[in-house]
């Protein structure tokens, strides 16, 4: 363990971590440890924030509500409770959240934003490097999320705009925005949501539509659009689900063409699971679209000290500026010389077997398919660790009980079983 002593001479603590070390406290990270628990593994979450679920309860906006009905987006081994409604708010989401983790007695170790983890070949071990201690286990689980940064894009001239520029992880509401002409650049969810909230407090949004997206309903008939999908994916072949996706869409809102909305050639379920682009789930917004409420505008060219001009040559005069441009992974910014990730913090192995990597990795919540792809992950991981968990611990016991047997298991994890 060479680096605990650079450590210390930076004077850092160095603790070995007894089971797993996970990153991140969101949905994904509470899963996996929930799960590791339920088998008798114990494991330690290091969290940046100073909460759990720090996504939601930080980074969202007052109205969110899942898009999803709530069956599509529990967690393991506990699901929602009975009264909450089918779409439930981020409060309540944020709630059982908390629930979760207090059911399962987590309790992640906050403030502690991992700056660098490696794995040490020679000592057979990860050290997990925060800012004031030295983490060591034999496992690694990447838990930082999907969305773990906002991405900002370069837009010619913004730097000049005399008004506000924001990112929708900082959005609340509305209010904030009463009587203003605002600029929402992006039309996922985000982009969509936010100007419909935006029309709600009697703002103007003027929202950028650069490229083609798919609008579906988020009902069709009283049932969920997602649980139609997810029913019909399992009789038929993803292409024909998409088509009849299209199909009932266009019967339930029309065509979005002439709305400046143009459908991508690739369907809504075959898109996300390629490039993990979300098919937009109308709440409302397209009919704001259609009164003219929300203004859709072509891409930006550029922005000027008061105002944008467009790539159809229109300029208008603008307040604020929203970025509804999406998020981005940071694993590559503090998980290094590790091949398992693409340059953009994805894992390169597709779903369903992204969750593991080599050397005691693991990654959960990097599936682009929401929580439901957390659930999944989380389930595999803990199985495949406490199998050797339960070897290891055997081995530790088979040891203590008689020496003869002390080459039958690994140094490090005798070591391990020390601390
Ligand atoms: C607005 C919005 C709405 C959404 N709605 C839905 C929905 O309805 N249904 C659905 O299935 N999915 C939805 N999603 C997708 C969302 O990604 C998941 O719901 C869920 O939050 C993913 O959980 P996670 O734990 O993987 O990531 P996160 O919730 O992002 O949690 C990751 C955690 O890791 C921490 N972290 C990051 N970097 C570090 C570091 N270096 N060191 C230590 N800690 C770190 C973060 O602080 C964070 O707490 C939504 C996403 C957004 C942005
Ligand atoms: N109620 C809910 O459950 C909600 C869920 N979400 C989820 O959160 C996740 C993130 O969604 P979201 O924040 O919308 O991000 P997305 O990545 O889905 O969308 C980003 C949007 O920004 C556009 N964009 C990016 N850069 C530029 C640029 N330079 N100029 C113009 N447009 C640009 C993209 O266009 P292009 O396609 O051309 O790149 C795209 O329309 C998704 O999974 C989404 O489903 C979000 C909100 C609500
Ligand atoms: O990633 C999201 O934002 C979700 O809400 C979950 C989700 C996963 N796969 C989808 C396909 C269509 C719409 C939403 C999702």
């Amino acid at each position: 363990m060479g680096s605990c002593k650079d450590q210390e001479e930076k004077q850092a603590k160095c603790v070995f971590v007894h089971g797993p070390i996970i990153v991140g406290a969101g949905p994904s990270g509470l899963a996996v440890s929930a799960c590791l628990s339920q088998q008798g593994v114990p494991s330690l979450i290091l969290e940046k924030s100073d909460c759990i679920a720090s996504l939601w309860q930080n980074k969202t906006y007052d109205r969110l509500k899942l898009h999803l009905p709530k069956q599509f987006c529990e967690l393991p081994l506990l699901g929602f409770p009975e009264n909450f409604p089918k779409y439930p708010t981020k409060h309540q989401f944020i709630a059982y959240i908390e629930s979760y983790a207090s059911h399962f007695k987590i309790q992640p170790r906050f403030k502690q934003a991992v700056q660098k983890a490696v794995f040490d070949h020679v000592s057979g071990f990860w050290k997990v490097r925060t800012q004031d201690s030295e983490y060591i286990s034999k496992w690694l689980i990447v838990a930082t999320g999907e969305n773990a940064e906002p991405v900002i894009p370069e837009i010619v001239g913004i730097e000049k705009f005399n008004g506000p520029v924001v990112h929708t992880s900082e959005y609340k509401s509305g209010s904030e925005f009463r009587n203003q002409k605002v600029l929402v650049v992006g039309c996922g969810n985000s982009g969509m949501e936010v100007s419909l909230d935006l029309c709600r407090h009697n703002a103007i949004p003027h929202m950028v539509v650069r490229n083609s997206v798919h609008v579906l309903p988020r009902e069709i008939f009283g049932f969920s659009t997602f649980g139609i999908a997810m029913a019909l994916l399992k009789w038929l072949p993803l292409r024909l689900v998409d088509k009849v996706l299209i199909l009932l869409a266009n019967i339930t809102l029309g065509s979005t063409d002439q709305l400046g909305l143009r459908r991508p050639k690739t369907g809504p379920i075959e898109l996300k699971n390629i490039t993990g682009k979300t098919p937009v789930l109308d709440v409302g917004a397209l009919s704001q679209i259609k009164s003219g409420k929300i203004k859709v505008m072509e891409g930006v060219k550029e922005i000027t000290r008061n105002g944008a001009r467009f790539t159809d040559g229109q300029e208008k005069e603008i307040d604020s500026v929203i970025l509804a441009t999406g998020y981005k992974s940071n694993v590559p910014t503090w998980l290094k010389k590790c091949e398992f990730f693409t340059k953009d913090g994805m894992p390169k192995t597709p779903f369903p077997n992204g969750w593991k990597g080599e050397n005691g990795l693991y990654t959960v919540g990097f599936t682009r398919r929401g929580l439901r792809g957390t659930a999944f992950d989380a389930v595999k991981i803990a199985t495949d660790i406490a199998e050797q968990w339960r070897k290891f611990m055997d081995c530790n016991n088979n040891n203590n009980n008689n020496n003869s047997n002390k080459n039958s298991c690994n140094s490090h994890v005798i070591l391990l079983g020390k601390s």
